[in-house]
């Protein structure tokens, strides 16, 4: 089954921190309290995230989440959340930490990024993310330890990913971009394509 995606190609980190400000510009709009996010760690958010920073928004109402973290101290220079306060320090914005515990509030939106294995968030393969998750939140160990990041990881589960009101992908990348589009026609079990597969709203992607 083709799940169906709105592709933007080749879209600049500015473009897509454009594109976000103006989404979550209309979810304040839409409602009343605070609008919560999730975001993804690794490298490619973290440009985006800096251009996002300098929109006027009222960020005293965002709560910002990240999707997964390395099971490591705040100040460590692994840790996505140590990363997304650093970077969004200053807007007023609520950035939350991932632990095991959390109990993640309903998402606007989960923003993902994905590895060249198909994983999301920390989602890996070896770990049979399952779409009847009684969780919401794991720690895991990834295996193979993924050598830019070699550390258990705390994740929000596929049913959580999937309650969110939207998904967005950045995938950067043609060999990433493969794998993403293969599973998006349900052409492999990778953690990615069982998200896909279940995804019932709006899929967005900026490859
Ligand atoms: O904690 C993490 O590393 C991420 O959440 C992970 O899922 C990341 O989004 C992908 O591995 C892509 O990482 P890059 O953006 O570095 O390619």
């Amino acid at each position: 089954m083709l799940t169906e995606i709105a592709f933007h190609h080749g879209a600049s980190d500015a473009e897509i921190a454009d594109w976000l400000a103006t989404r979550l510009a209309r979810e304040l709009d839409r409602r009343d309290g605070t609008v919560a996010i999730t975001v993804p760690g690794g490298s490619t958010p973290f440009p985006i995230l800096a251009e996002l920073a300098k929109k006027d928004l009222d960020w005293s109402r965002l709560e910002i989440w990240p999707g997964d973290d390395r099971c490591v101290p705040a100040d460590h220079e692994a840790s996505n959340f140590g990363r997304l306060a650093a970077t969004l320090e200053g807007t007023g914005a609520c950035v939350t930490p991932l632990d095991e515990g959390s109990q993640p509030p309903h998402f606007a939106l989960a923003w993902l990024g994905m590895g060249g294995d198909g994983h999301i968030a920390s989602l890996f393969p070896n770990t049979d993310p399952q779409i009847e998750d009684e969780k919401q939140v794991r720690r895991l160990t990834p295996d193979p330890l993924p050598p830019e990041a070699p550390f258990d990881r705390v994740t929000m589960t596929l049913p959580k990913l999937l309650s969110a009101e939207a998904l967005m992908f950045v995938i950067r990348g043609e060999d990433k971009l493969k794998v993403f589009e293969e599973a998006a026609r349900g052409e492999n079990d990778l953690p990615v394509a069982r998200l896909l597969g279940h995804s019932r709203g709006e899929v967005t992607c900026f490859a």
